[in-house]
């Protein structure tokens, strides 16, 4: 199929597809299969040794993902994708793509527990070191670069602590040093932040979260520059297995076409929340790139397209009283994970980022009394009503204690 370029609203729900190359079916077909045949013992070998075209075995590719890898790389304004069975999945492929015995790799300064996991694996077993820096001044982020730093590995927003890092300008360092940068997207999804436009190389999802949209699939993607995730496929794709199934790269395209209208719904219901949290008494401090008293509101600005759907928050009191709080929630679901149509909450220190020591924890921000919510889109009113009654049993008045 011939693509012609159109807008992001419409590549999400055309790219890699034409229904009349499959019997006029509107949604694209489900291949849901381990092996396609050949039709001669020849055509098997040809196809082994790339002399033609044609799927192999779903490992080493399927149509279904096919799909739904075109459409992301469109829509992030990459060359290529490659879909894995998980956002860690795509973390790790990522990273041991990059990577070598003895390599380093320098980190923003917070990020997802289980990446951080992974980083202290690939340290144990393969001396790859990594360092976290806030990378807010250009010359901190020079002189941390070392000769053997193999990546830049960045979240922004990060997880949970909603701070941001300035791609442009770590982009601009990055290049004198020849350093990839690899940023995690999955706060933002394509829709709010595009970072290979500003000369990043690497972007990554958890697709579990907003591009699946409805909590029922567990997926992650990479995408890059053609030549490099050609190679990654044949090592952490082929070799190491970690791919997504057709069913789940089916259930993404399903989810990914409403993204858009999810992404402002979420945006929109966030950014009320936001203004109600700041204002309640037991709310200590709140980090929402939407809010105008946040630090870094003008690069949110300068960088996202909108806010985001995330907003952290400290209430007053210990790692008791967040939980206390939490337990109050009556429509609001205590669960990690975030980009749900259901409003999510979590507790950070004891949940996401749990397997991270807490001197770590806690120069990346996450403290005990620190809460992370994913609004949801359910009506706004609703969400802050459940809020609000949970939050008033936390005032001075009315404490989480007297609620045990
Ligand atoms: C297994 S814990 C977390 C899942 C997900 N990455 C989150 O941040 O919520």
């Amino acid at each position: 199929m011939v693509h012609q370029k159109k807008r992001f609203e419409t590549e999400i729900i055309h790219t890699g597809y034409d229904s009349l190359e499959e019997q006029g079916s509107l949604v694209p077909p489900l291949f849901q299969t381990s092996t396609f045949t050949f039709s001669s013992a020849q055509e098997g070998e040809q196809r082994f040794c790339g002399e033609s075209n044609g799927y192999i075995y779903s490992r080493l590719g399927n149509p279904t993902v096919r799909i739904l890898t075109e459409r992301i790389a469109a829509l992030e304004q990459g060359e290529a994708a490659l879909a894995f069975g998980s956002g860690m999945a795509a973390v790790s492929g990522t990273l041991f793509h990059l990577t070598k015995t003895g390599d380093h790799i320098l980190c923003s300064q917070g990020i997802y527990g289980c990446t951080f996991g992974l980083l202290q694996l690939m340290k144990e077993k393969h001396q790859i070191t990594h360092d976290f820096l806030s990378m807010d001044k250009e010359d901190e982020l020079r002189s941390a670069i070392r000769d053997n730093t193999a990546c830049l590995y960045i979240e922004t927003p990060i997880n949970p602590t909603m701070r941001l890092i300035d791609l442009e300008m770590v982009v601009k360092v990055a290049k004198e040093y020849n350093v990839p940068v690899v940023v995690d997207n999955t706060f933002s999804s394509p829709y709010l932040q595009q970072p290979l436009t500003l000369g990043c190389d690497y972007v990554i999802h958890s697709a579990t979260k907003y591009i699946g949209g409805h909590g029922d699939v567990i997926a992650g993607l990479v995408i890059g520059r053609h030549e490099e995730l050609g190679k990654m496929a044949m090592s952490t794709q082929k070799d190491i297995g970690g791919i997504i199934s057709p069913f789940d790269a089916w259930l993404l395209l399903r989810g990914l076409k409403t993204l858009p209208v999810r992404i402002d719904r979420h945006c929109d219901n966030a950014g009320k929340i936001a203004k109600m949290l700041k204002q309640h008494l037991a709310v200590k401090k709140m980090y929402f790139p939407g809010d105008l008293d946040f630090p870094q509101h003008e690069l949110a600005q300068k960088q996202m397209k909108r806010p985001g759907g995330m907003i952290s928050f400290e209430i007053n009191g210990n790692k008791e009283d967040a939980q206390a709080f939490l337990n109050a929630c009556k429509l609001i679901k205590i669960a990690v994970s975030l980009g749900d149509a259901e409003t999510l909450i979590q507790h950070p220190a004891t949940m996401t980022h749990a397997v991270v020591p807490e001197e770590e924890r806690l120069k990346m921000g996450i403290t005990d009394n620190l809460i992370r919510l994913s609004v949801g889109l359910e009506a706004w009113e609703d969400i802050w009503d459940d809020l609000k009654q949970a939050l008033d049993l936390m005032t001075p008045e009315n404490t989480a204690y007297e609620m045990k």
